[in-house]
């Protein structure tokens, strides 16, 4: 695992568009394509819009990106909860990825059709059980602890086979989609991104506490085989002992 500190949130989203950048242009040198999970909620967001700009928009081969959600919230393209649609605003409209490479979890099915959906999507993209699955996915991590759609005290938090689910989540009265550990854990790349001081107390515990998964989905969220990096702010990081 390698943290990296960073000063700032803006500080953060530089580091990690410079990470992101090489990261594709590397590993296009050894094939055709780069397979990528983004994340919801906030700290993405100055992240997508710098990608988006020079010069990373240039360096950045778009055309052979594909491109998945970690998780989504059930509700329409056009919702301001939506995943997608924050990504589509801040990144994916502006640049040239094909659409037929952009995979949006269906909110027009049933909830557990779109996870099945999803999931028949993932296994044509993976089929090789003994390859890595995405060559990057990025995360964030709640107040709670909680990663992609996997909330303390939920089952999905344990979930070792299936590659999605859908459940209703209670607390936020809608249903989720998300991406489960097992398949984010053979990925070749984790880059899990976090700032602000309300993320102090969870990363402390998630990062040197006991393994307590119930309470801090996130420590479900280790790559086999694949890089772990946590890159977080100072504010985020003020609870760390290292
Ligand atoms: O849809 C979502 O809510 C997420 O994908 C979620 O897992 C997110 O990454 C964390 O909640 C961190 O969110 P912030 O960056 O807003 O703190």
């Amino acid at each position: 695992m390698q943290l990296i500190v960073t000063k700032n949130s803006a500080d953060l989203a530089k580091k990690a568009a410079d990470f992101i950048a090489k990261r594709i242009v590397d590993t296009l040198k050894k094939q055709e394509r780069f397979t990528i999970a983004l994340s919801g909620g906030s700290t993405p967001k100055a992240l997508h819009e710098l990608l988006a700009k020079s010069p990373y928009a240039e360096q950045i081969p778009w055309l052979q990106l594909h491109v998945f959600w970690g998780d989504e919230r059930y509700v329409s393209i056009d919702d301001p909860l939506s995943n997608a649609g924050m990504a589509y605003d801040t990144l994916l409209g502006h640049v040239y990825t094909p659409e037929d490479q952009i995979h949006v979890w269906r909110t027009d099915l049933d909830p557990e059709a779109a996870a099945a959906d999803y999931s028949r999507i993932l296994h044509d993209y993976f089929p090789d059980a003994a390859a890595p699955t995405f060559d990057l996915v990025l995360l964030g991590m709640g107040d709670d602890g909680h990663t992609l759609s996997l909330f303390p005290g939920t089952d999905v938090v344990h979930e070792q086979t299936a590659w999605t689910k859908a459940y209703f989540l209670t607390q936020q009265n809608m249903y989720r989609l998300t991406l489960t550990a097992p398949v984010v854990n053979r990925a070749a790349c984790v880059l899990f991104l976090v700032a602000g001081p309300k993320k102090a107390e969870p990363l402390r515990h998630v990062l040197e506490g006991e393994f307590q998964p119930d309470s801090y989905p996130s420590q479900m969220i280790k790559p086999t085989n694949g890089e772990l990096v946590w890159m977080v702010d100072e504010q985020a990081a003020a609870g760390l002992r290292v």
